[in-house]
């Protein structure tokens, strides 16, 4: 076996894909310091399984991916194939070749190991080179650190290289594997032994308590067979009682049913008995009200009948016939005249009151439209003193200019003195009244500037104001104002715009010689109708003009609006046209004053006259109202005493005819028949009733035995109901214990349970089993169960308890064997190779001595190992008093001869012999070319001698900075380049 093949690629200096062929014997590796040789070695005890960083040389993991160089980037994947010839099989499995794999991201640090490209574990490749000699503990590579670590080590530290010599480290680890499981199988046992000792403890206690439940269940199925035959006994005789009591219950109920339908008619006969009586009864009452009737009317005109006969016998006797009809005659002729009287003073009356009520009503109307009159006079008074104070006003702020600041009235006063002062601009200003409030808005305060000719005269006129501490004013010289217009396009804008009326200069008056000021002050103020379309002017002109609306609101340059209510504007623009306006207004109103007067005082006339005429109507009205009243009780004198005598004459003649008396004999006989008629018909109702009155008395009496009959049977019926019941309950009783206490039906406690039982026996049996149960007190029913239970798993658990104690002693008995094994081969090795130890040092050292020592002989199975060597000529000492070169000879010497008792297929030596004189690497490459047929040495060297040995030279370089890159050399230019790095 021999490595055939390292393939890098991330790993450390070797950025780039590198692939590095060996063969068979000594391969040397050389170059400058620091160009990545031992890299090499560490990529192999990387990939054979390395896992401490600092024997790396690395303080984490990922150092050993690339990371970076001056102009390469770090790389994220470190990986290393070797690949080794298995021809010979050594390594034990069936492949020729054998490639080992390891990788490693930086990302995540996660690595992953592969053999023949097939993922594995790290143990599946440590566990594939145990045997080869390759291992991370082996002497497949060995540093020059190590050969001084070797050197200068305690002897027990040194130990490890025999033991891997004497192949014991498989031991070693098998061991240490036995003893972890005898110390967790040591750990099972005393578990399982706690756990038996606890389940001992509960055994003995739940043994009696389920001996105890074990005779409580005996029992109990005791009781059960009793207590179920009694139950099922019960249930049958129950059964049987019940069935009869239903069926007399059924024969009672049919005769209640027919008994119940008997009572039923008989009372409906006494029901309708009872309505004929009562309905005859209503109309005895009915004819006894008649009978009162026909009664009460035969005795009234039995009374009418003697009260006629008398008062015809004293008419008869007392009144003249002649001397009644010539009074009628008298009395007729009387009323008459009263009748036409009072007629005539009715009509007088209702003459008299419609003029009256005419006369109230002209007052009514005079005296609302004298009201009107008088609150007009008082409104045109007011409005009068209003407008003379107004026009007091006006005449003071013309006059003596009052409108206007201290300033400009000093100017105006003085006016005459100066030269050059035109005037006030709002007095030289007019305009028609729609445009007044527009005007004003758009001067503001313009109105009270004054014009000059010339600029000098408002100098003047400033300094004579300051001079007399007469105020401030501000001028407008002609000469020096500047006209301001509407840009041209700006206008046009305008007339195409809704709303847009003008240009303020364009709607005013002025004398020719302020021209240039009007332009100045109003020759760019837009005038529009309203303030929705003032505000259009205003965008269409951006914002540039002031524009004002005939309502006084304005929009000024820039876009702000002013508006709202405006005061009574005091300007001379407006006064004088108002002063005129009030004048006139003033005349017409005293005019209308005077005609308001005259005609209140018509109405004042009118008034008094018609209270005149109407007291007089209201004096005649009263007289002719008691006129009226008194005629009328005249009238009805007359016409009342006509009436009685006109009655008494009719009277007498029907008495002299007699006809009144036959009417009233028939009348009587009339009603006399009536009443015997309803008398007898009375009588026989009576009679009726009585016969109906004897017959309901039979049917009570009938009713009466019929109900007492009833009530017996529904009393027999009610105990035999209770009867059922209570049987019934018991029988529920019976089969809801069958059911809950025993969990049977008692279909099937009939088919196990029946027997013949002495009720009265078996009921004592019952008693005695009871009171047994209760004196055997708490039973715990589950011990039996958890008893069971226990016992199993305490002998499950005995058994495993056995077990362990079984592969404790099978443990033990292996390390005793494995001990053996590894006291028997590392003595044995330690013997061979302390003896090819002295042939070694003697070959290289040109003789002397040299032996190997066991520090602890009494404990072979951990000694360390000691090293006393004597070099030519030189006393015996131990191998830490030489010096260094020749410590590292004496190691290498230790190295070779373990090299000779267990040869290793391959062997990595890097620098080893750097501490050796010229001669000593001679010895050292020669040595080297002996072992070459059995080991394939790969060596790192700066020494000629060694690279004089070497078979196939490897040069490496950084041609690029920081990336390794190797190159098979001669061995001229590996000289040259070992020369140049030294
Ligand atoms: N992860 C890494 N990425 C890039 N370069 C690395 C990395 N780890 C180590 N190196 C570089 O590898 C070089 C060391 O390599 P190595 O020790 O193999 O050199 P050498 O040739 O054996 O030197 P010497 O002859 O002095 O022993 C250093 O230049 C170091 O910067």
């Amino acid at each position: 076996m021999y490595l055939k093949r390292i393939e890098l690629h991330g790993f450390k200096s070797f950025a780039d894909k590198s692939v590095i062929e060996f063969q068979p014997g000594i391969t040397g590796i050389v170059g400058p310091n620091g160009c990545g040789k031992s890299n090499i070695s560490d990529a192999v005890r990387w990939v054979l399984g390395e896992q401490s960083v600092k024997s790396l040389r690395g303080s984490n993991m990922s150092d050993v991916i690339f990371n970076g160089s001056e102009d390469r980037k770090a790389q994220n994947v470190a990986e290393v194939t070797l690949v080794f010839d298995n021809e010979d099989r050594f390594m034990n499995v069936d492949y020729n070749e054998v490639e080992l794999t390891r990788r490693l991201y930086r990302q995540n640090n996660e690595a992953e190991y592969l053999i023949n490209k097939e993922p594995c574990r790290l143990k599946d490749i440590v566990d594939l080179i145990m045997d080869t000699g390759l291992g991370r503990d082996s002497l497949s590579i060995i540093s020059q650190g190590n050969i001084s670590t070797f050197a200068d080590s305690k002897p027990e530290e040194r130990r490890g290289m025999f033991e891997e010599a004497a192949g014991v480290a498989k031991y070693k680890k098998r061991k240490l594997e036995s003893i972890r499981k005898l110390e967790r199988t040591k750990d099972n046992l005393d578990r399982v032994e706690d756990i038996c000792l606890e389940l001992e403890k509960q055994l003995s206690p739940l043994k009696r308590q389920k001996e105890k439940a074990e005779i409580y269940v005996d029992l109990k199925n005791q009781l059960q067979s009793v207590e179920v035959s009694v139950l099922v006994k019960g249930i049958e005789s129950l059964s049987t009682s019940l069935k009869d009591l239903n069926q007399s219950l059924d024969l009672l109920d049919k005769e209640k049913v027919t008994i119940e339908g008997q009572i039923l008619i008989n009372e409906q006969q006494n029901e309708s008995l009872k309505k004929k009586m009562f309905d005859l009864d209503q109309e005895v009452n009915a004819l006894q009200g008649k009978l009162l009737t026909a009664m009460n009317n035969v005795n009234q005109l039995e009374t009418q009948k003697v009260e006629i006969d008398a008062n015809r016998k004293h008419i008869l006797e007392t009144t003249n016939k002649e001397d009644l009809q010539a009074r009628i005659e008298q009395l007729k002729a009387i009323l008459q005249d009263a009748i036409s009287e009072y007629n005539d003073r009715v009509h007088r009356y209702n003459e008299t009151k419609e003029e009256k009520m005419t006369l109230e009503a002209a007052q009514e109307k005079n005296r609302a439209q004298m009201n009107n009159l008088r609150q007009s006079i008082e409104n045109l008074n007011l409005q009068l003193h209003n407008d003379r104070h107004r026009k007091e006003q006006l005449v003071d702020l013309i006059e003596n200019k009052t409108g206007y600041s201290y300033g400009v009235r000093s100017i105006i006063k003085a006016k005459d003195s100066m030269q050059g002062i035109v005037g006030v601009l709002g007095d030289l200003l007019e305009t028609a009244p729609e445009y007044e409030t527009a005007l004003s808005v758009a001067l503001g305060s313009a109105v009270q500037f004054v014009v000059t000719k010339q600029d000098e005269d408002a100098r003047n006129a400033i300094r004579f104001l300051k001079n007399n501490k007469s105020g401030r004013a501000t001028f407008l010289p002609i000469t020096t104002m500047k006209e301001r217009h509407l840009r041209e396009e700006h206008l046009l804008v305008c007339q195409n715009t809704k709303g847009f009326l003008g240009v303020m200069s364009d709607f005013v008056k002025y004398p020719q010689e302020i021209q240039r000021i009007v332009d100045n002050q109003l020759g760019h103020v837009i005038v529009a109708d309203t303030l929705d379309h003032a505000s259009l002017l205003s965008k269409a002109t951006f914002a540039r003009y002031k524009v004002v609306t005939l309502d006084g609101e304005v929009i000024n340059v820039g876009g702000s609006l002013t508006g709202g209510s405006l005061k009574q504007s005091t300007s001379l623009l407006t006064s004088k046209r108002e002063l005129e306006l009030l004048v006139e207004k003033i005349r017409q109103s005293e005019k209308d004053m005077t005609q308001k007067k005259a005609k209140l005082n018509e109405l004042d006339n009118l008034a008094r006259e018609i209270s005149h005429n109407l007291l007089q109507k209201q004096m005649s009205f009263a007289k002719l109202e008691l006129v009226v009243t008194n005629k009328k009780s005249e009238l009805q004198i007359a016409k009342s005493e006509y009436e009685s005598l006109t009655h008494q004459s009719v009277e007498l003649s029907e008495m002299e005819k007699g006809t009144e008396n036959n009417h009233l004999l028939q009348e009587l006989n009339e009603a006399k028949k009536i009443r015997d008629r309803l008398t007898e018909s009375i009588q026989a109702k009576r009679e009726l009733r009585m016969s109906f009155v004897n017959e309901n008395d039979q049917l009570e009496d009938a009713l009466k035995m019929t109900r007492a009959h009833l009530r017996e049977i529904q009393a027999d019926m009610t105990q035999k109901q209770v009867d059922k019941a209570k049987q019934e309950t018991e029988l529920n009783n019976h089969l809801q214990r069958l059911n809950e206490e025993y969990k049977m039906t008692f279909e099937f406690a009939k088919e196990e349970y029946s027997q013949e039982v002495n009720m009265q026996k078996a009921k004592e049996e019952v008693r005695l089993l009871r009171h047994q149960i209760e004196s055997l007190g708490h039973v715990n029913l589950q011990a039996i169960e958890d008893y069971q239970e226990v016992s199993t798993r305490y002998e499950t658990l005995n058994h495993q308890r056995l077990d362990l104690i079984h592969a404790q002693d099978s443990i033990l008995k292996a390390i005793d064997e494995m001990d053996e094994i590894m006291i028997s081969r590392f003595s044995e090795t330690f013997e061979k190779i302390n003896h090819e130890f002295n042939i070694v040092f003697r070959n290289l050292f040109g003789g002397g001595k040299a032996k190997l020592k066991y520090s602890d002989p009494d404990n072979i199975l951990e000694t360390g190992v000691d090293i006393d060597v004597q070099p030519p000529g030189k006393a015996v000492q131990n191998i830490t008093l030489f010096s260094g070169g020749e410590k590292a000879l004496i190691a290498i010497s230790c190295l070779f001869a373990i090299l000779r008792v267990r040869p290793v297929p391959m062997c990595i030596l890097d620098e080893v012999e750097a501490a050796l004189d010229v001669a000593n690497v001679e010895r050292f490459a020669k040595y080297l070319r002996e072992f070459s047929g059995q080991t394939q040495f790969i060596v790192v060297t700066h020494r000629e001698g060694t690279m004089e040995e070497c078979d196939l030279l490897y040069g490496a370089t950084m041609q690029q900075k920081g990336v390794t890159k190797l190159v098979s050399v001669k061995l001229k230019d590996a000289i040259d380049l070992a020369q140049n790095a030294s």
